[in-house]
């Protein structure tokens, strides 16, 4: 196996504290991280350390139900709620993903697909509680990338209306399970999260101290393109100051006329020295548009799309893109393989 190729590259480090009196330097700050990098993290968020050990807690409550009850609010890609385990299949890989994860919305996303009262006391309030202190750093956020475009400060804040019922905005819970650290005669890769992009305006991400593996692959120049390089670089949770990783989305990027970079990213597969192969814990908050948002960046770049339209070609732009991994596969191998998993609709 040949080494990964490691370079450093700088992530930026992003403060919001007194927001209001200093939202033109953030704004100079994260329109800077979203041009070159398109990762960031985000500090003074306002998100207290243990209202995210909370929700990591909750998670961990959440996991450790048998499969069977986990099994009773099943992932649907047509909602993209839900749970779902060793299901996720990404096209830069052809295999799955060994983790589970179960996907929350604010509204009828979830109809049938939150776990009792009784299996979980008061986990979904927990949980919406923490959702609505991400979508306030989000809603920060949105309002510096509203400004650096020239579009109203609330521009993407309408868009992502969590309020009405058939809000997008996914929190996933994700839960990699520990890796053998096992002589592997056969070859075969653990993928956590195979290298992908999300499809969503804007990703935040909360880690746990010493959980590493997430690793980023700047470089990218179109929305519409699946290709990635071969130079990773590390990016380590900072549980000490609480940050929170941020990384631009296709739909940000396509908002922008592909001015601010949704960057290919992964949780490697633990194969090298120095690597984690412990379970693994992280939580993802997606914004996701509405359906009937208009998107269309300020120099017209890309055709105008509704909310719905875009997330559509993604999956079919990533559908695609998988097919054909699976057929490169398919060719090399002398076999059928055995029926894959259906493709998910995570972003
Ligand atoms: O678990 C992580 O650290 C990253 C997860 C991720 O990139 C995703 O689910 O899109
Ligand atoms: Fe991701």
């Amino acid at each position: 196996m040949t080494p990964t190729k490691y370079i450093d590259r700088q992530v930026p480090t992003i403060s919001l504290h007194d927001f209001e009196s200093r939202i033109d330097d953030i704004t100079t700050e994260l329109v800077n991280a979203a041009e070159n990098v398109g990762f960031f993290c985000v500090v003074d968020h306002g998100i207290s350390r243990s209202a995210v050990d909370r929700i990591f807690d909750q998670s961990a409550r959440f996991f450790h139900q048998n499969d069977d009850v986990k099994a009773r609010v099943p992932f649907s890609p047509q909602h993209n709620a839900g749970w779902e385990k060793n299901a996720q299949i990404r096209p830069s890989t052809g295999a799955v993903d060994r983790k589970e994860s179960y996907q929350m919305q604010f509204g009828e996303g979830m109809n049938g697909r939150w776990l009792d009262e009784t299996t979980l006391p008061s986990f979904q309030k927990e949980s919406l509680d923490f959702m609505r202190q991400a979508q306030g750093v989000s809603e920060k956020l949105m309002t510096c990338f509203a400004r650096g475009l020239g579009f109203e400060e609330d521009y993407f804040i309408k868009a992502h209306d969590i309020n009405r019922e058939s809000s997008q905005t996914v929190c996933r819970l994700l839960h990699y399970f520990e890796t053998p650290q096992v002589p592997n005669p056969t070859g075969e890769v653990f993928h956590r999260a195979g290298a992908h992009v999300d499809w969503d305006l804007l990703t935040l991400l909360f880690q746990k101290a010493g959980q590493s593996g997430l690793e980023i692959c700047p470089g990218r120049e179109v929305s519409t393109s699946f290709g990635y390089g071969d130079s990773w670089t590390k990016v380590e949770p900072d549980a000490s100051k609480n940050a929170i990783i941020c990384n631009v989305g296709d739909l940000l990027m396509s908002w922008s006329d592909d001015r601010f970079k949704s960057t290919f990213h992964r949780v490697k597969a633990p194969c090298e020295p120095g690597d984690y192969y412990g379970e693994r814990y992280s939580i993802a908050f997606f914004n996701q548009p509405c359906k009937d948002a208009k998107i269309q960046g300020p120099l017209k770049k890309y055709p105008l799309v509704t909310g719905e339209e875009f997330t559509r070609n993604a999956m079919s732009r990533n559908y695609k893109a998988l097919q054909d991994k699976l057929r490169q596969g398919q060719e090399k191998q002398t076999e059928v393989p055995q029926a894959v998993p259906a493709v998910s609709a995570q972003a």
